[in-house]
């Protein structure tokens, strides 16, 4: 994937890297990414919220987080949070070919002991909007940190890939179930496939 990147993307281009790993993951090997039909909800949330501060749980190959950061205003920061040190090396090359480094922070490290250190070491007071991609079961218990941890404000916004395939039950159950938070379903499908999946927003509400 790294190599497509750098054979097709133009450097310091972030659309062009992003159309060179869906061509890619279409072409000759599926991957994990949040993918092009559900990237372009991304990108209309992102474009929405306008967020200050980011951050992103499960960076993998970097592919949502070039989406998201090339749409950030100049002063923006995202974090993006990989436990798997081949992942976070491949990430990094891929953010830097689109020339995205001086925005975003790739921390790595496992959400779990990374979000109660955000204002000590980052100086994030709360974020604006949080992408949650990593492993589906640790989407409920990451949430619930980051409530405790005062991460979130009034008006913060989560949101999840993948709620319907491979699905985040207990996530979901909880989010809309809780008076704290407001949630809103969009329908897609599984990145490169017809398999229904879709990316759930929601607001929390303080
Ligand atoms: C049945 C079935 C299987 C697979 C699919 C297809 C499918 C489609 C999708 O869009 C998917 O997002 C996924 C999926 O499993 N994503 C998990 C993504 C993890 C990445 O995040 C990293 N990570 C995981 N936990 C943490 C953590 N605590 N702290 C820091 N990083 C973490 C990992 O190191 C990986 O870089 C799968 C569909 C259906
Ligand atoms: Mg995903």
């Amino acid at each position: 994937m790294l190599a497509a990147v750098q054979k097709n993307a133009t450097r310091g281009d972030p659309r062009s890297v992003v159309k060179a790993i869906d061509q890619f993951c279409r072409q000759k090997e599926w991957a994990m990414n949040v993918g092009d039909e559900k990237g372009c909800i991304l990108d209309s949330v992102v474009t929405e919220v306008n967020p200050a501060t980011v951050l992103e749980l499960g960076t993998y190959c970097g592919y949502s987080t070039v989406r998201i950061a090339s749409l950030l205003p100049s002063n923006a920061k995202l974090i993006t949070l990989e436990f798997n040190p081949d992942y976070a090396a491949i990430a990094r090359q891929v953010i830097a070919w689109a020339g995205l480094e001086d925005k975003v922070q790739l921390v790595e490290g496992a959400s779990g002991d990374w979000i109660p250190k955000m204002k000590e070491k980052f100086g994030i007071e709360t974020f604006d909007l949080v992408f949650l991609d990593h492993w589906k079961d640790r989407y409920l218990p990451d949430t619930k940190l980051m409530e405790e941890c005062g991460l979130l404000r009034k008006g913060s916004i989560l949101l999840a890939d993948n709620v319907i395939c491979p699905g985040t039950p207990d996530y979901l159950e909880y989010i809309r179930n809780s008076p704290r938070y407001k949630s809103q379903y969009f329908k897609s499908h599984l990145e490169y496939t017809k398999v229904e999946d879709g990316l759930e927003k929601s607001v929390f509400l303080g």
